[in-house]
C-alpha cells in the first residue's frame, strides 16, 4: 500500500528554522493541500520530501513502491523545467526517455505500463492532449505563453507515470478551463491509487485534506506541532 509518512521534520534554510516539527501522513488514493502564508515553508516541505533539501532532523518514509523513493516522485516546482528551444513533442519525448522508471513496480495495477510496454508517440500525443496542447505539438516552447508553459510542465505528470505528485502551486497562471482540466487529471491520478501533496494558495478542485503551515512560519518553543492525518 502506497504511503508517505513524515515525522518530526525540522528544516533550516539560510541559518533560520523554516519548518519545525512537521508530521503528516498521506496514503495512495489521497491528496493533501499544503497551505500557509508566503514564506511559511510550503515549497521547502515539498523540496525536502523530494530529497532536494536535507532536514535538520525528522524522518520521511515512502512505502509501497520498489526502488529509490525519488524515482516514484514527480516534483513540479515554480520553475517549469522545460527546454525552450525544443518543441512540445521534443520536451515530452525527453522526459519519457530520461524519467521513465519501470523499476518502481506495479503501483497502479497496470502491468503493461509497469513492464514498460508503452508506445512513445501515443504517450506524447495523449499527454499533450490532456493539457490542451496537441495543436502546438510541433511548436517550440519558447513561443508558448506562461500558462501554456505551465501546461507543458504538467504534461510530464501524464507522460511519465509516477505514483507521488509533489506539486508547487500547480494551477498558478492557468485559466479557468485549464484549472478544471487539471483538477480532472488530479482526480484520476488519486482514483488510480496515486498520491498528491500540493502547495497551493487556491482550492485545487478535488477532495483534499489540509496541512496548514502558517504556525510553522514563526515557531515559538511552545507552539503545537503541525500535524495532519489523512483519514
Ligand atoms: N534558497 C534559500 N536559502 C535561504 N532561505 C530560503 C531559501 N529559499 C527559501 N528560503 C526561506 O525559507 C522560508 C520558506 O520559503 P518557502 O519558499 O518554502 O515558502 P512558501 O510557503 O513556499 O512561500 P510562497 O507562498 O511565497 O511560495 C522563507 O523565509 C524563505 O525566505
Amino acid at each position: 500500500m502506497l504511503s508517505l509518512e513524515v515525522d518530526g521534520l525540522d528544516v533550516e534554510r539560510g541559518g533560520r528554522r523554516v519548518l519545525k516539527d512537521i508530521s503528516l501522513r498521506v496514503a495512495g488514493c489521497q491528496a493533501m493541500a499544503v497551505v500557509g502564508a508566503n514564506g511559511a515553508g510550503k515549497s521547502t516541505l515539498l523540496r525536502t520530501v523530494a530529497g532536494l533539501i536535507r532536514p535538520r532532523s525528522g524522518t520521511i518514509r515512502l512505502s509501497g513502491v520498489d526502488g529509490p523513493p525519488f524515482r516514484a516522485m514527480h516534483l513540479v516546482a515554480h520553475q517549469n523545467a522545460i527546454k525552450l528551444p525544443l518543441t512540445a513533442d521534443q520536451n515530452v519525448r525527453f522526459w519519457i526517455r530520461t524519467l521513465d522508471a519501470p523499476d518502481i513496480g506495479d503501483w497502479s495495477g497496470n502491468a503493461a505500463e509497469a513492464a514498460g510496454a508503452v508506445d512513445i508517440d501515443a504517450s506524447i500525443e495523449s499527454a499533450l492532449d490532456r493539457v490542451g496542447l496537441l495543436t502546438l505539438i510541433d511548436t517550440p516552447a519558447q513561443l508558448f505563453s506562461q500558462g501554456q508553459r505551465r501546461r507543458l510542465a504538467l504534461a510530464r505528470l501524464v507522460a511519465v507515470r509516477r505514483p507521488v505528485w509533489l506539486l508547487d502551486e500547480p494551477t498558478a497562471g492557468l485559466d479557468a478551463a485549464s484549472r478544471a482540466a487539471f483538477a480532472a487529471l488530479m482526480a484520476e491520478h488519486v482514483a488510480g491509487g496515486g498520491m498528491i501533496l500540493a502547495a497551493t494558495h487556491e482550492p485545487l478542485g478535488i477532495d483534499t485534506v489540509t496541512l496548514d503551515l502558517t504556525s510553522a512560519a514563526a515557531p515559538s518553543e511552545d507552539a503545537a506541532p503541525a500535524v495532519a492525518e489523512a483519514e
